[in-house]
Order: C-alpha cells, then structure tokens, then sequence
C-alpha cells in the first residue's frame, strides 16, 4: 500500500468514527433548525409510564435524535437527566404515534377563506395529528394535473406545521389521459381521488367504471390507492323539486335525497371493477379505499364479502357518523350537513361493531369545512347548504371518547388513526413507534375532561361545528413532528417546518 493510499484510508477511519460519535458529543442544538421546535435539542429522550409500541402499552423512554427515533427501552424509571441527554418526564400520560389523517380538505391555493395551510396545520398539531393528506378539490385550481400539483406543493411550502401529503384527483378530463395521469403520479401524488357523484365544486366531474377501471391500471403499476366518494345518484320515485323552505329546513328530507341505495350502488361497481386489476402481468393489482363509509347495511356486507373474497379493498368512516345520529338533528343546524348524510342510531351502532371487529380498516376527519355564509346557518337550508363537516382539531379526544363506550382499546384507536392510514398513504417510516421511524409523536392525557367551547382554542379557520359543546375525555399535551415539538399546550412553534410529502 502506497502512503497517499494509507493517509486515505487514515482519514476514512477519523470520519468513520467522528460520525459514529457525532451525536454524542453534538447533544443540543446540532442542525437543530432554528424556530422549528419548542424544544432546544435535536438529541433528547420521552419518558412515560404508558407508551403505545405494536409489543403494547408500557413504561419506556424513547430516545430521539435527528428526527428520529433511535431506542425505545422498556423501563419502569426516569432516565437520568445527564449533560449529554435531556430527559421529559410526561408520567402518567399515553405516548403514541401521531394520529394520521387522509382525508382532510385544506382548500389551499385559491379557497382559502375555507380553511389554509397555516390553520389547518396548526389545527391538526393541537389534535395530535403529525400527518396530513390534502383531498385534491376545493382549492382552485383543483389537483388534477402536474401543474396544478406543482403549484399546490409550492403554495404549502414553509406553511406547514406538520407533515402534509397530497392526492391527486381523477376527473373525467384526465382519466382517459394515460400521460396526464402519469405526470400527476410522478409529480408526487400519493394516490388518487375520485367521485361517483356531483362533488359540489364545478371544475371537479364524476367519473365513471370506465374512468375508474383504466385509472386503475396506471395506479397499479405505481402500487398507489384510488379512493372514492362512493355515491351514485339513483332515480327516486317521490323527486319533488318544488319544495318549500320548511320541507328544505327539515334534516328527514336532507336524508331522504341520500338513502343507502346510493352508496350501495357505488360500492357494488367498484367491487366488479376491483375483481380483475392485475394488469399487465402486476402481481399485486390496484387498491380502491372507500372514503367516508355512512351506510353500515348492504353496503358495509358488499366491502365485508369481497375482502373476504380477496379482494384490494379498503374503508374508512369517520367520527360524525360515530357520534351522531340522524334522530338527534334539529331541522336547520347545516353543520351537521355531510355527504353521505348522518344516518339513524341503528346505522352508527352497527358502524361502531365493525369498527371493533375490524371491518372498516381506518378513520378519518372528512374535514370540509366551507365559509360560514355557505352553510346558510340562517335559512336552515339543508338542500342548498355546503356540505362537510369541521373536525379536525377534534378527532383523537372525539373517537376515544365514545370509542370507549363501545369498548374500543387505546392500541385500536392508534391502528384505526395511525398504524394503517399512514400505510395507505405509502408513509412505512410513519405511524408507528418503532426504531428508525420519525419521531412523529402525541402525548396526551386520555383522562383529561374538556368540553369543545368558549374555554378550548379551536386553531380551525372558523369555529363552526357540531361538535360544539360536546363534552370530552382526552387533551393533547405536545405533538412532535419529526422530532420537532410542534405544539405544547396551546402555543405552537414559531416557524412553520413541516414538509410536503411527495411520493417517489
Ligand atoms: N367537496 C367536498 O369537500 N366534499 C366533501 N363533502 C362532504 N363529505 O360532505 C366530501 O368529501 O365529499
Ligand atoms: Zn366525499
Ligand atoms: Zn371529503
């Protein structure tokens, strides 16, 4: 060996070992990102006595560095506190993985007096939620094609407070289109989004099996989701268009305009479309999600059997459908106008039994909230009310509450908001405390009684909601994102660092 060769291979050895002990002697502050973090270390480790891992609950620390998460060691003590690590003790409150939320209309560029980046992130830390994914429509333009994409990405940049993904949305003008949709997915599009029926924003059409079964073969080549509104409008025999405002104020027409028939028909032809994706030689073949699952009749045995028969198939439902009930709507209160509607008490129950029985894989927010104006709170319209409901802030205290009525377990609720969305999404580094993954965390107090009110911050851009009131089990303490303490009880971080995800 030559002496320039061993002085190479010297060097290599001093590298190789200052990056080996690099975090130790580099506990505070190293590309700790000014701003970014409520906390000053990039190098720290949680305590608590109830930690959320797949082995179960127990009392750990979990070590934190760089964004990650490097030890997760089972221990019934405090680690010290030493020079070299810093130590929180949250004693008795749950640590687990940040809630991940697929379905969450931020309306971000062009609607945004309908919610925003900035708020709805900020929305989404103050609930726990460390991931979003962005529905393709009602911002404007709408996501639809690698532009449009381009141009949502941009908009989102250092506006985020947590961690954002975006799906792309499959209209009637790119179905069809093999390079448009293409470019959409290698643009970054996690998956796409498509309606069965009107979406209520002009610029985003219903598309059809035929635009669904050759979006499909695309998506199954990239091995991403398409989810969708599954709806179909059916012709129904007592169509009145000449209703008078106190028929159009009353929740039993509203309900009358969506039976189950709807989402039935929906699901069925998804279901035959879902039978044979395994195009061009692909093993593995496309998976449709069904988003906002309401009807927990025909429509949930259809998803039942053909899972069942093997079939990609995968639903969420979400926590208004959970909580409330068609019975207890007053005539005019459009908040609760959601499409599909709420249904009655029977429905919600039989959706909480196959929620614990596994048959719906996930939860969601469905957050669509619209300006106050159009919810027509005054006139009580329910026929010509924006529908979608403004949730997000409250979905982790909402669900353990009543989820514990129904005797859902903690690890349950962390697999139905966290373990499988963040899979459905392609995220396998999220939704999960496991060493190597981000250090995407909520700590919480599940024993913490709040009521959503005057006294409980609520970082939506408008306040409006049903859930107004509701009396809670559950407050989040902090939120981390990638190892960055993005909110501590009601302050967030000054400096908006969370990312775009884009898929690759
Ligand atoms: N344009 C929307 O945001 N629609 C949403 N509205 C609801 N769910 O009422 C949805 O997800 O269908
Ligand atoms: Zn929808
Ligand atoms: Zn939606």
């Amino acid at each position: 060996m030559n002496s320039s060769l061993l002085l190479g291979v010297a060097i290599g050895i001093a590298i190789g070992c200052a990056s080996i002990f690099l975090p130790y002697f580099s506990d505070r502050n190293q590309g700790l990102n000014e701003g970014c973090s409520l906390l000053p270390h990039r190098h720290f480790w949680l305590y608590s006595k109830r930690v959320l891992t797949p082995g179960g609950i127990m009392p750990a620390a979990v070590e934190i560095n760089g964004g990650h998460i490097v030890s997760i060691v089972h221990q019934n003590k405090t680690p010290k506190q030493t020079k070299r690590a810093h130590v929180i003790d949250y004693g008795n409150a749950v640590i687990m993985p940040g809630l991940v939320d697929v379905h969450v209309h931020l309306n971000e560029p062009g609607r945004v007096e309908w919610e925003g980046f900035v708020t709805g992130t900020k929305a989404a830390a103050a609930g726990g939620f460390t991931t979003l994914i962005d529905m393709p429509l009602n911002s404007v333009p709408t996501t639809t094609s690698k532009e449009a994409f381009d141009m949502k990405v941009d908009a989102a940049k250092g506006r985020l407070f947590v961690d954002v993904g975006f799906w792309g949305g499959l209209v009637p003008e790119n179905a069809l289109n093999n390079t448009a949709i293409d470019e959409l997915l290698q643009a970054g599009a996690l998956g796409l989004k498509s309606f069965m029926c009107p979406s209520g924003i002009n610029d985003f059409g219903q598309t059809n099996a035929s635009h669904i079964k050759e979006a499909l073969r695309i998506l199954a080549k990239y091995q991403r989701p398409l989810l969708v509104h599954a709806e179909i409008p059916q012709p129904s025999e007592d169509e009145k268009t000449d209703m008078d405002i106190s028929e159009r104020r009353m929740y039993s027409t509203y309900l009358r305009t969506r039976p189950p028939s709807w989402e039935e028909e929906a699901i069925k032809i998804l279901i035959a479309v879902s039978k044979d994706t395994h195009f061009d030689g692909s093993k593995d073949g496309a998976h449709i999600h069904i988003v906002h699952l309401s009807d927990s009749s025909v429509s949930l045995d259809l998803i039942k059997e053909a899972k069942e028969s093997g079939a990609r198939i995968s639903v969420e439902t979400c926590p208004h459908y959970l909580v409330f009930s068609a019975e207890e709507i007053s005539d005019g209160d459009t908040r609760f106008k959601c499409a599909p509607p709420i249904r009655d008490v029977l429905n919600r129950e039989r959706l909480w039994k196959a929620l614990k029985d596994g048959h719906i894989d996930m939860l969601s927010s469905d957050h669509s909230p619209s300006s106050p104006e159009l919810k027509l709170l005054e006139a009580g319209d329910f026929l010509r009310a924006w529908g979608g409901i403004s949730s997000l802030q409250f979905g982790l205290p909402v669900t353990w509450s009543y989820g514990q009525q129904h005797g859902l377990q903690l690890e349950q609720l962390s697999e139905l908001w966290s373990q499988r969305p963040a899979k459905l999404a392609g995220q396998h580094k999220k939704g999960t405390i496991v060493t190597g993954n981000d250090a995407d965390i909520v700590v919480w107090d599940p024993e913490n009684e709040i009521q959503i009110g005057e006294n409980y911050t609520i970082y939506h851009k408008h306040p409006i909601t049903p859930y107004t009131g509701k009396h809670l089990f559950g407050s989040v303490i902090t939120t981390f994102v990638r190892g960055n303490m993005v909110y501590e009880n009601g302050s967030h971080a000054s400096t908006a660092c969370g990312v775009p995800i884009l898929a690759v």
